[in-house]
């Protein structure tokens, strides 16, 4: 940061008593001079400048000036929006980027921000400063009559003033009237480990999450797509003790069974062919962590018996390897399948079924805590205006209402998709229904209906079969034209029944 600076050390000194000094104001309104004159005498600028961006970021305003070795106080008109005619300040505002010219030549750049010297201004440094989410929320600029590089300033000062600016949003919070806080008792969580939903649906969740956080039991989560069940599952291992350690996340249905058991297990040299050395498997990797596994319903009963082993003894047995090793890790499993009739099915083992459902976590479909919805919408919005650097959208009433009618069959991941993408398309800064390209057939919540992996899978199956088609039936053709080892083409066949009559 300091590699261009004339004489580091010194600088470095001077850096941190101003970083001191700042950090000692109490009064929100003398940071930007605070600033100003700790960026000018640090860089020998006889000009520095601070612009903050209001809370809609539509205005920029200059916030404090240090002009040849004095504050000045007098307001300024603040600049509109599109900063028209300020291509310099616009340029770091839109691009977030800073700007240095060491040869500041008027007839090309528009410097009417700079205020009227006899001498004219030589050399230029802005800089954008970043609010506490990250998003610019004004500019630190200095100048010299001098034609000089300034560059090798622009860390240290960006540093400098974007604490200056979080410290100014802070002791201006703390100004602010207080809000009466409720009293009002809740006698569940409302809202807990990053997840959002007030619902007594949810608040049921957290309240048995709170209770395996600190217990090593595997954990069983059920749930449609989409319900957070991933969510959950991080949020277990991020909350708890195990929180330093590996979180690894299998899905048991996207691999053949001999893919998914090298994988889990890890293997020894020349298990199999094209096995050139041992490799360990995902359990080592979680090992003192914890394991997510994904779709268990689908995992082949021949692997059942084999976690089963590692439930019950702590132990791994690699592919080709006659020894067993212990291991330490956290189970947990996901299923969007009814287990117990997978049991009944002969399709999944009884007493894994048992071994995993010591406890188990239901999440509830959207369609049933119809109170989330919003503020998950709400949420979702923020997060979307936030990334892409855009004040947060307001909300029409008719989209409100127009949302809580709808039965998302695709759950919390369907609505955020919803939600984001409406914010793309909100131009005005209000999100409208025309905004929502919600389907009338998911209207009403049914449970007939065919939820988001289903159409997933009948889109995955019509690829395949096009695929398929197009290479007349050649399924090794088919396989390198979708980026597939055919193997897994196979499995992937299988499982979605298609068989060569189809084709
Ligand atoms: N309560 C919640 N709060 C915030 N975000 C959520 C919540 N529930 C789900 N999400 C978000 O919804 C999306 C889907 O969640 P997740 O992948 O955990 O669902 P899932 O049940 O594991 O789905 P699948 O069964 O299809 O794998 C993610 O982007 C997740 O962050």
């Amino acid at each position: 940061m300091l590699q261009r600076i004339a004489q580091p050390l010194p600088y470095a000194e001077a850096l941190l008593e101003q970083f001191g000094q700042l950090s000692r104001l109490a009064k929100a309104d003398d940071l930007p001079a605070g600033l100003v004159q700790a960026a000018a005498q640090l860089a020998g600028c006889e000009l520095s400048q601070l612009y903050l961006l209001d809370s809609t970021h539509t205005r920029l305003t200059l916030a404090g000036e240090w002009l040849e070795g004095q504050a000045r106080a007098e307001p300024r008109a603040s600049l509109p929006s599109d900063y028209d005619g300020e291509q310099l300040l616009q340029y770091c505002l839109c691009q977030n980027r800073h700007l240095s010219l060491a040869n500041l030549d008027h007839n090309l750049h528009e410097t009417s921000f700079l205020p009227a010297r006899e001498q004219a201004w030589r050399s230029l440094l802005c800089l954008p400063l970043q609010d506490e989410q990250g998003r610019v929320g004004g500019l630190l600029l200095l100048a010299s009559h001098s034609a000089r590089e300034l560059e090798g300033f622009a860390g240290s000062l960006a540093s400098l003033g974007t604490f200056a600016l979080t410290q100014h949003q802070l002791l201006q919070r703390l100004r602010a009237p207080v809000t009466p806080i409720s009293t009002a008792p809740t006698s569940l969580p409302s809202s807990g480990y990053g997840l959002i939903g007030s619902s007594a649906a949810m608040r049921a969740v957290y309240q048995l999450l709170g209770k395996v956080l600190h217990n090593p039991v595997s954990v069983l989560l059920t749930g449609e797509t989409g319900t957070g069940k991933e969510l959950v599952a991080r949020a277990i291992h991020d909350c708890g003790f195990r929180r330093s350690q590996a979180f690894i996340v299998q899905n048991c249905a996207s691999l053949p069974e001999n893919l998914l058991e090298s994988e889990l297990f890890g293997y020894r040299k020349g298990a199999f062919t094209g096995a050139e050395r041992d490799r360990k498997g995902l359990f080592d990797a979680a090992d003192g962590g914890t394991l997510f596994l994904d779709e268990i319903g689908d995992m082949p009963l021949a692997l059942q018996a084999k976690l089963l082993r590692v439930l019950q003894e702590g132990e791994v047995r690699p592919l080709g390897s006659t020894d067993t090793h212990k291991v330490d890790v956290r189970i947990v499993a996901a299923t969007h399948r009814d287990l117990r009739a997978l049991v009944e099915d002969g399709r999944f083992r009884e007493d894994l079924f048992y071994r995993l459902s010591h406890f188990p976590i239901a999440l509830p479909p959207l369609r049933e805590r119809d109170e989330d919805i919003l503020q998950l919408a709400r949420h979702f919005a923020d997060k979307a205006s936030a990334f892409l650097q855009r004040d947060p959208c307001r909300w029409a009433e008719t989209t409100l209402t127009h949302l809580a009618g709808y039965a998302f069959p695709g759950n919390v991941r369907e609505l955020k998709g919803l939600v984001e993408r409406a914010v793309l398309l909100c131009e005005g800064g209000e999100l409208l229904p025309e905004h929502f390209s919600l389907r009338q057939d998911a209207s009403q919540a049914g449970d007939g209906c065919m939820n988001l992996r289903e159409r997933l899978e009948r889109v995955e199956r019509n690829l395949l079969l096009d695929c398929l088609r197009k290479n007349r039936g050649n399924q090794s053709q088919a396989a390198r034209e979708l980026g597939l080892p055919r193997r897994t083409l196979l499995y992937r066949m299988d499982r979605l029944k298609i068989s060569p009559a189809d084709v």
